[in-house]
């Protein structure tokens, strides 16, 4: 840590300047959408029907296990994120670089448009951590390092399936980049 701030700046990153981040963030919230595939189980303690949005319901009785994934129902669904596949920085950016919350299928609004974090009373409570780790880890290597691909024309890997349920997933294969200090 001490070598990184010889001859460089001493950056003071405050938690007011990662609050002011609209671009970071989005880019953020599209990366998790793309590699973050948590199984959510959940025991069901009474007998209840699920309704769901498209009319169907479902009688699920007391001792039954419930699990979803939202990776597939949710964030890969190309009604509700078009090219689902694609990593666009800014899909939850407004025009006016505003955070975007409008998100249809079947023209109603969706109220979880992405659950990287769970839902509901166990939803992760280490999110607001993980995120501010995740934008000072790409704030302060973009300050300090250049970066550049070994092969310019890369393309963005794949995530290897066999993670799918676990959480954050990794690359199925290496990208191999150069980088040096800028100051
Ligand atoms: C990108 C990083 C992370 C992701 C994607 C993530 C995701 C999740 C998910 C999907 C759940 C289950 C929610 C549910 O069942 O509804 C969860 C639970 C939890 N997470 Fe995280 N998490 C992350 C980082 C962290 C960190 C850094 C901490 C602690 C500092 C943490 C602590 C917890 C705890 C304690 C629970 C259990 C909550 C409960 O059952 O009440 N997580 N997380």
């Amino acid at each position: 840590p001490s070598g990184f701030q010889q001859g460089g700046p001493l950056l003071n990153l405050t938690r007011e300047m990662l609050m002011k981040t609209p671009i970071l963030d989005s880019a953020v919230e599209e990366t998790l959408r793309l590699t973050v595939a948590p199984l959510l189980t959940r025991a069901v303690l009474q007998d209840m029907t699920i309704k769901m949005a498209d009319g169907r319901q479902y009688f699920i009785r007391q001792g039954d296990r419930v699990a979803v994934f939202p990776y597939s129902a949710v964030h890969i669904d190309p009604e509700i994120h078009p090219d689902p596949h694609s990593f666009k920085y800014d899909r939850f950016l407004n025009p006016d670089r505003t955070k975007k919350t409008d998100f249809y299928k079947a023209g109603n609004k969706v109220k979880y448009y992405t659950m990287p974090w769970g839902a509901g009373v166990s939803m992760c409570p280490g999110r607001f951590f993980a995120t501010n780790e995740l934008k000072q880890f790409v704030f302060l290597m973009l300050v300090y390092f250049e970066f550049e691909l070994k092969n310019p024309d890369e393309n963005i890997p794949g995530i290897d399936f066999r993670r799918w349920g676990f959480g954050t997933m990794q690359p199925d294969r290496d990208v191999q980049f150069r980088y040096r200090l800028r100051h």
